[in-house]
């Protein structure tokens, strides 16, 4: 596959820049972006020339937002238990033997926070956004992004993060510990390549190495996924789920439970 309809794929003086190309949904993925993503993903993880990914999105206004709900019916439209690949995408992030940087551009949200969460760095713009909205919409990553942000940002603060569904600045990103460096939208290019250049300078094997090393300690957390997503596409056949997907569409907050007596108007 190298007919890209929903990425872009760029490589420049040994990296590889792979862009989500939907910037009209705020770079949300379907089934085929994710499918197309796992395809840019293995081509640049496996080409000797390539010593560094970054992974971003088209436009200022967002990194990616997460499944598209334009294309969610009680389930995603392309392949996998819940018509969207992502267990295999965010396999991939992590699979590749060498560092993929996340270049946030803009709203990181939903399975766009969890691709930050599984990208072994991320820079953020100053105007980026991050955050969680899986309990707000009927839906949750029940893995890397569950167990694994707890990793990354400690377990009170990941717990927050999913139970609240509030939205983070970048500097409260990177005082969490989910970024390492904020920087000016107009700097955010030259900044990301200055880190992959100090990367390039460094061993490709020693840097493998440490990173299946650092994988091989959380690597559990992909059967705890791989369970989760049984339950995960149990719940999209719900009126619960359903709920929060026509909630976002029609604008509304979503009504989960139902009213109590005292919550009736007389
Ligand atoms: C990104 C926002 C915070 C922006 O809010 P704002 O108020 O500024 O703007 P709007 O809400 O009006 O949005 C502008 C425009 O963009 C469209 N849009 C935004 N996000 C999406 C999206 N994800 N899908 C489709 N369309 C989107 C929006 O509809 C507007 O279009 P108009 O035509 O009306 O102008 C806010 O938009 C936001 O919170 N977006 C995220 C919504 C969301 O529900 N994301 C998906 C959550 S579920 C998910 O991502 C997911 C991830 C995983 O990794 C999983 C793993 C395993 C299992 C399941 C997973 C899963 O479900």
């Amino acid at each position: 596959m190298s007919d890209y309809t929903d990425i872009l794929y760029e490589v420049k003086g040994g990296v590889a820049r792979i862009s989500i190309n939907r910037p009209e949904k705020y770079n949300a993925f379907r089934g085929k972006t994710c499918d197309e993503l796992i395809d840019a993903l293995h081509r640049a993880g496996w080409d000797k020339s390539i010593g560094v990914i970054v992974l971003t999105g088209v436009g200022e206004k967002a990194f990616c937002t997460g499944g598209d709900q334009s294309a969610h019916d009680g389930g995603y439209d392309g392949r996998g238990l819940i018509g969207l690949p992502v267990e295999e995408l965010q396999g991939m992030i992590r699979e590749v033997p060498k560092p993929v940087i996340a270049r946030v551009n803009g709203f990181a949200i939903g399975g766009g926070n969890v691709l930050v969460t599984c990208c072994d760095l991320a820079i953020a713009a100053d105007t980026a956004q991050f955050g969680q909205v899986g309990p707000k919409v009927g839906s949750v990553d029940p893995g890397f992004g569950t167990a694994y942000l707890a990793r990354v940002v400690g377990e009170k603060k990941a717990r927050e993060i999913w139970y609240l569904c509030r939205r983070y600045k970048a500097q409260e990103a990177l005082a969490m510990g989910l970024v390492n460096a904020v920087v000016p939208m107009a700097e955010l290019d030259a900044e990301v390549d200055r880190w992959c250049q100090e990367i390039m300078e460094k061993s490709p094997t020693a840097i493998a190495i440490a990173k299946r090393s650092f994988n091989a300690d959380s690597d559990s957390i992909r059967g705890i996924g791989g369970l989760g997503m049984q339950a995960l596409a149990l719940y999209y056949g719900t009126e619960e789920s359903h709920e929060g997907v026509k909630a976002f569409l029609e604008k509304r907050k979503p009504r989960f439970r139902p009213q109590s007596d005292e919550g009736k108007q007389a």
